[in-house]
């Protein structure tokens, strides 16, 4: 698949209602080398100046240019850019140098503790933390309420970060500034909409936050690049002004929190340092004055030192400083803002700490679950050493810690036969079928298998005549449509013996190894794993990607080369019936719709839990053959073909067209696309429904097209098909596993006598 191509984003965010508002932050740019996991290993900071090289991660566009899809995050939402010429209003003042020295100081401090919770990537955060599940943006609300917050390298002149306070802007309706990269703000920010709507109806509320390495006031040098913080209550939200690109004032919210235990020293308090420098205060200690407007009437607190203004946004005096012509960038918060401590009124039953834990419980099974159920797939916070760490692998979970051995084993259930015809019976009543009329549908029988065989044709612009570039064959085992067999009976394709029931139970109780893998920003801070594992056998697919782990057909288990045969029989009778079918007087484009079937070197896995899928992508890398052919086993899926470029259509409205081709894959069931040009016109994606799901895709990978020697002897030698296994074949018109050319069948390598 040309994975890392096409794949749309899968999943919409999860738990939050609005698109996050602050994109990848800019200090995404900056380099972050991890501390390695040890405690004693130093954070090398970013340092504060402009000078830091920065790291070319792609900007949303340019990922979604490189074709990036498969993650298992979120939508992508869409960013209003800067043109070139506008300039960045925000000069640097004195005040900016000085707080730039400090922060790089800070930065050489050790931090007094450890933090509960951390994580060096993104997606391992998002996937640990019930109150951060959001992939991008720095708010996670849920109905509206907010339940979780970070700070990170969006770090405006008068954000602060102190050892009980942070203060900081509130996100939504920035833009990127293409010449900076630097998020501006270009508009007056809605508090009727989004985060800023969320957050001042819960002025009072707790929420757990959590800091990126990449902000540039963090007190101390982290040890980690997102750490939790621990529970905040919002304490103030207010209005503020400063100057947008074309020096016009632009109104905007600051969000001030405190910690709510005042009593127990922050870790991230710098060593060594007394309580009062660290800035940790207790109630009563410093006040905020107040004054009420004379215009408006309502109260604001002194907030800054150059006195009191008024920080209702609506009134007349709003953010007045007496006659001064004061430069939005050089105010500062006055101490006592600072230092004042909200006295927090402790319901029991409202004690963050219970309401939300900052270290969430493990996954735990019940009787009732497979184990494969969309919680388990979620990450986990090690309850060792607090690192965030992703399910990974099918078996479990293993702390991404290196210095960590904490693991959590969860085999997953059997699933038997009655769940599957459950599964089956709902998705017939939800599934429904679509063929784009362009698309010609023919029908054979052969054996147990219906055989739908459907023409796919370049959809024509109007005029054009129509060509043929290729098939889609489904193989539907009969025994799940309509006048089903015999379940008893010996030739029921699913339930007899050696039969598709069979086969699904070795895939369950054998390890396959399946993963997840990187699927967008790969090794990056920000990489997202796809929504699916995976194991390859055979000849290695992907270079780079699959390939460090890809297992050579001899050493394959029994269900991955009984698949192959399989697939085998099903990708030749698919060619050579396409081309029976486009005989019948089909325009073709010439030469692209081999006659000859090319025998399938390699197999990919792919192993699917509740809710996972794979986004739409195509099969079209350089190196494939023009066939492909796959086996599902398990929940039924939905597999769909997109036309790449719907005629007169937008990109944006791709979302709302209909593909071409909608069928209903089930266990049992096969799938062959024969034709090159199928992939380079079309795109699939795959969404299982139900709980638990195996494809089995078989590819024909060509020697010649891999250039480097060494991986081209790699990719013969494990595509080699054993002999034992090479001296048999599948005869899928009498269902049945016999010695190659011959009738007589033939037991399968490692079947029990
Ligand atoms: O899950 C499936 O049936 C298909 C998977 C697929 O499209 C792929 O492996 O490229
Ligand atoms: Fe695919």
């Amino acid at each position: 698949m040309d994975g890392a191509s096409e794949r749309a984003p899968t999943a919409p965010v999860p738990a939050t209602e609005q698109a996050p508002s602050v994109l990848v932050p800019t200090t995404e740019d900056a380099p972050y080398v991890p501390a390695s996991a040890t405690k004693e290993a130093p954070y090398v900071p970013v340092s504060a100046t402009e000078d830091a090289p920065s790291v070319p991660v792609p900007t949303t566009e340019q990922a979604r240019k490189r074709k990036n899809a498969d993650a298992d995050n979120t939508t992508e939402p869409k960013r209003r850019r800067l043109s070139r010429n506008q300039t960045n209003p925000v000069e640097e003042t004195q005040k900016d140098i000085e707080e730039r020295e400090e922060a790089k100081r800070n930065r050489g401090r050790e931090p007094h503790g450890s933090p509960r919770v951390w994580a060096e990537k993104r997606a391992a955060l998002s996937d640990s933390l019930p109150y951060f599940r959001i992939h991008q943006g720095s708010l996670q609300t849920q109905n509206m309420v907010p339940k979780g917050m970070l700070i990170d390298s969006e770090v405006g002149p008068r954000d602060y970060f102190g050892s009980q306070v942070i203060i900081t802007s509130i996100g939504g309706g920035r833009v990127r500034d293409e010449s900076t990269g630097k998020m501006t703000r270009e508009t007056d920010q809605n508090d009727q909409k989004g985060d800023c709507k969320a957050l001042l109806g819960h002025i009072g509320k707790t929420i757990p936050v959590i800091a990126g390495a990449g902000h540039s006031k963090y007190p101390v040098n982290p040890p980690h690049y997102y750490c939790v913080l621990g529970h905040f209550q919002i304490t103030d939200i207010w209005a503020e002004k400063s100057k947008n690109s074309h020096n016009k004032d632009v109104k905007f919210h600051m969000i001030r929190l405190e910690k709510v235990d005042l009593k127990t020293r922050s870790w991230f308090a710098p060593k060594g340092v007394s309580p009062e420098v660290a800035g940790e205060f207790l109630p009563g200690e410093y006040a905020c004055e107040k004054q009420t407007c004379d215009s408006c009437r309502a109260e604001s607190k002194t907030k800054f030192t150059h006195g009191w203004t008024c920080l209702h946004k609506k009134c007349e005096k709003f953010f007045k400083f007496g006659d001064s012509d004061v430069k939005f960038n050089d105010l500062r918060y006055n101490d006592n803002f600072l230092r004042e401590r909200t006295q927090y009124s402790e319901v029991p039953e409202d004690n963050p700490e219970e309401v939300c834990p900052i270290v969430p419980g493990l996954p735990q099974q019940d009787d009732d679950s497979l184990g494969c159920e969309a919680l388990f797939k979620r990450g986990i916070v090690c309850p060792k050493c607090g690192c965030c760490s992703n399910r990974i692998k099918w078996q479990g979970w293993y702390c991404l810690n290196d210095s960590c051995d904490f693991e959590l084993l969860m085999p997953i259930k059997l699933v038997t036969p009655e769940k599957i015809t459950l599964q089956h019976e709902d998705a017939m009543l939800k599934f429904k079928a679509w063929r784009d009329p362009e698309i010609i549908h023919e029908e054979v029988v052969i054996g147990l298998y219906k055989v739908h065989i459907y023409l796919i044709p370049v959809i024509p612009d109007d005029g054009k005549e129509k060509v043929f570039i290729g098939s889609i064959i489904h193989f539907e085992a009969l025994s799940y449509s309509e006048g089903s067999s015999d379940p008893e009976a010996s030739d029921n394709l699913i339930t007899r013996t050696g039969g598709f029931n069979d086969l699904y139970e070795e895939m369950q109780t054998q390890d396959i190894k399946l993963e997840r893998r990187g699927a967008k920003n790969a090794n990056h801070r920000i990489e997202e794993l796809t929504s699916h594992f995976s194991a390859n056998f055979g000849a290695p697919y992907k270079f780079g990607v699959v390939v460090k782990d890809s297992v050579a057909f001899a050493n394959a288990p029994k269900p991955v080369m009984e698949t192959l045969l399989r697939l085998t029989w099903a990708g030749g009778f698919g060619v050579k019936e396409t081309h029976v079918k486009l005989k019948q007087n089909h325009p073709t484009v010439e030469h692209k719709i081999p006659e000859d079937f090319k025998p399938f070197n390699e197999e990919l896995v792919l192993g699917y839990f509740e809710n996972s899928k794979i986004g739409a992508h195509d099969d079209g890398e350089k190196e494939l053959g023009p066939t492909v052919a796959s086996l599902s086993l398990g929940a039924p899926s939905v597999m769909s073909w997109h036309p790449k470029k719907p005629k007169g259509l937008q990109a944006e409205d791709k979302a709302k067209y209909k593909p071409a081709l909608s069928i209903l894959l089930k266990h049992g069931d096969m799938m062959v696309m024969h034709g090159e040009l199928i992939q380079k016109y079309y795109n699939h994606s795959v969404t299982p429904m139900g709980l638990h799901r195996f494809a089995m895709t078989c590819r024909h990978i060509k020697e010649e097209s891999i250039l480097d020697p060494e991986q081209r002897k790699r990719s013969v030698a494990d595509g080699k098909i054993p002999d034992e296994w090479a001296a048999r074949e599948y005869n899928g018109t009498k269902d049945k596993f016999v010695h190659r050319g011959t009738d007589v069948e033939a037991p399968l390598p490692g079947t029990p006598a």
